[in-house]
């Protein structure tokens, strides 16, 4: 029932082969089973672009597949342009990432670890990493080994957000922090981009947490990419029907943007219908007796991928 001619104007115009990130039809696939079944997907300079699915969506396969962590069975992946799979280390510099289990050093102590990456980014901000490891309580001294997960999310976000870089990426960043910490790296996440034009792509199956700080939403579906969008404007696009049963009757053929169609306990129909970018609304709108909902964006993902 997915219309998918409306999915397709949702998505914004195709980037520039310059894009700080980009995917071309990535395919990936485990044990004979798809885990990308042909995903494309630019990340837009200054934007904040969330990704978001359920466990399992392929989200992590995606992003090391978008950074060359990972060899595609077919696609193509490039970073402002360049192939991920061969990135030099003049782009890899531009680049911060914090993956989902950061590996750390674990036989190093945090400030030697930090102080020893940081040889390695010419921007390294020295200051922030000292006032943050403050702010977090996270002695310079401690071994990484015996660090707590959400500890070593910390340092592992310290780490990518020093080198001060134009391209960030953490794959679900909020997984072990607590709420306070979640709220404080969301924000962080925010002002990079306001304040330095940060491009970031960020993955969570949080929505509250992508509503909070993203610009832009793509949701990954069993491999699939089933929506990608500018935030504002899903939330505008989107509306859900309710459809008595005598309007229901005349119902003949699927209603433009028609997502999903579930019968009404009491009778008629729901309808979930997402326009595309500048269409209006379908005449079945202005029906007498039908009436119209904004659907939370969690509701809009489950009709999406009903
Ligand atoms: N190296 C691997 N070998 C075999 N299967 C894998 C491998 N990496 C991922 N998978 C499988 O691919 C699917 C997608 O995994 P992935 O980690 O990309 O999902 P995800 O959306 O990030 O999930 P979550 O939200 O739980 O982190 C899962 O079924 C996973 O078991």
């Amino acid at each position: 029932m997915l219309d998918r001619s409306a999915v397709a104007a949702s998505n914004p115009a195709a980037a520039p082969a310059t894009a700080p990130l980009a995917a071309n039809g990535l395919i990936k696939q485990y044990d004979q089973t798809g885990v990308l079944k042909g995903v494309s997907l630019a990340v837009e300079p200054g934007t904040v672009l969330g990704l978001i699915g359920r466990n399992g969506a392929g989200k992590s396969t995606l992003i090391r597949a978008m950074l060359g962590l990972i060899e595609p069975d077919a696609g193509t992946a490039t970073v402002w342009g360049e192939s991920a799979l061969r990135m030099g280390d003049a782009v890899k510099e531009r680049l911060g990432y914090v993956p989902q289990q950061p590996e750390a050093m674990a036989w190093l102590q945090v400030g030697e670890m930090l102080d020893f990456i940081g040889r390695f980014y010419p921007r390294w901000n020295a200051a922030y990493v000292d006032a943050t490891l403050e702010r977090w309580q996270l002695p310079r001294n401690r071994l990484l080994a015996k660090l707590s997960p959400g500890e070593r999310q910390r340092v592992a976000i310290i780490r990518a957000l020093a080198s001060q870089p134009e391209l960030l990426v953490l794959d679900e960043p909020a997984s072990a922090l607590d709420p306070v910490g979640r709220r404080e790296l969301l924000r962080e996440i925010a002002s990079r981009a306001g304040d330095s034009g940060t491009t970031v792509l960020f993955s969570t199956h949080i929505v509250s947490d992508l509503e909070r700080v993203a610009s832009h939403v793509a949701f990954l579906h069993e491999g699939r990419l089933l929506l990608h969008s500018e935030l504002d404007s899903l939330k505008e696009r989107n509306l859900r029907l309710h459809v008595p049963e005598a309007v229901a009757a005349q119902l003949r053929e699927d209603v433009p943007g028609e997502v999903s169609r579930r019968p009404h306990p009491y009778g008629g129909l729901s309808i979930t219908v997402l326009r595309g970018e500048g269409a209006p609304w379908p005449d079945l709108v202005q029906v007498p007796g039908v009436r119209a909902e904004a659907l939370p964006l969690e509701d809009l993902f489950i009709e999406v991928s009903a």
